[in-house]
């Protein structure tokens, strides 16, 4: 259970600029989550070793971050990771690979719940990606307004290469970033891009040299909207995104999901893929 530990701290995270201004921390294990005092800005960091990969627990709290977020009126949220060359390694196969029924269904509700508060949220959002964002990592990456990356890393939704299909709301995710026709041609592939190439298209913003650097540019774009009042830009990006997130039947869905996971030669796909990754 996630229970916020509100304290006052100077900021160790930031780097010199903004080493000086107090900030509040709402922070677990998993996930850490602190205020700039003066800019108002949330930075939430995904800190779940070796790879951020997203089981449930990691998933429950991201969903309690942005709650925190909202309810503290932040300006905005920047979401980065605390890992030197891994934003996020998309869900945690073990969730899904010879999984416990009733925690499989937890895994997913809660996946849901997180992907409706953030690409759902009022509040402006931005991604730091200073590390690899493959599958669940790119839809995390892709649920926010604005995304920064360092170069030579790698994005996409990959989940054809791995056999299995990619739900339609990640791909209506990002659908609201690229032309249809480049989309189709992402997913159809299982397409990971390089940062230079995400660029290219327009799936990244920009690129930086450093994790602080980003920050820095994702703070940037969140300051745009300064003077926008609040209300009125909430309301105009939750009717933008709309279509996408009403498209979304949870329970249809989960259903879906778990029939689609439980499928024999699904369940082989990934226990292949497993141990590719452990033999890599
Ligand atoms: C409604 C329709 C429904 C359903 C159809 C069914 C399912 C579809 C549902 C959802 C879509 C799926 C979305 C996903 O997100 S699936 C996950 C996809 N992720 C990946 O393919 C990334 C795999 N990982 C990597 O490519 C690399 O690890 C990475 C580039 C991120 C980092 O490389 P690095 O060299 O730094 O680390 P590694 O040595 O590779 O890994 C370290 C350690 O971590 C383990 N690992 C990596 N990724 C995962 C993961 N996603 N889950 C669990 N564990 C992971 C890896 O095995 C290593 O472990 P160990 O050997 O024990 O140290």
């Amino acid at each position: 259970m996630f229970l916020p530990r509100i304290v006052k701290r100077m900021s160790p995270l930031l780097g010199s600029r903004m080493s000086l201004n107090a900030c509040r921390f709402a922070s677990t294990d998993l996930v850490r989550t602190e205020v700039d005092d003066k800019t108002g800005i949330a930075v939430v960091t995904m800190n779940r070793k070796p790879v951020n990969s997203l089981n449930l627990e990691l998933l429950r709290e991201l969903s309690s971050a942005l709650d925190a977020v909202e309810k503290n009126k932040s300006r905005g949220m920047i979401l980065a990771s605390s890992l030197d060359t891994v934003f996020s390694a998309g869900l945690d196969i073990t969730e899904m690979y010879k999984p416990d029924q009733a925690r499989l269904k937890d895994f997913w509700t809660t996946l849901q719940e997180v992907w409706l508060k953030l690409f759902g949220s009022g509040f402006p959002t931005a991604a730091a990606i200073n590390g690899h964002a493959p599958a669940g990592g790119c839809l995390l990456a892709m649920s926010c307004e604005y995304r920064v990356m360092r170069p030579n890393l790698t994005i996409g939704l990959n989940e054809t290469q791995l056999g299995i299909v990619a739900p339609s709301w990640f791909m209506s995710t990002m659908e609201n970033i690229l032309p249809r026709r480049e989309v189709e041609l992402a997913l159809t592939l299982g397409k990971m891009f390089s940062t230079e190439k995400a660029h290219e298209i327009g799936l990244v913003d920009e690129i930086v040299d450093t994790k602080e650097e980003a920050l820095a540019k994702c703070t940037e774009f969140i300051q745009l909207f300064a003077r926008v009042p609040r209300e009125a830009r909430a309301l105009t990006k939750q009717s933008f995104r709309r279509e996408a997130l009403q498209k979304l039947d949870r329970d249809q869905d989960l259903q879906m999901f778990i029939y689609l996971v439980n499928q024999p030669q699904v369940q082989k796909g990934l226990g292949l893929y497993f141990e590719s990754l452990k033999k890599k």
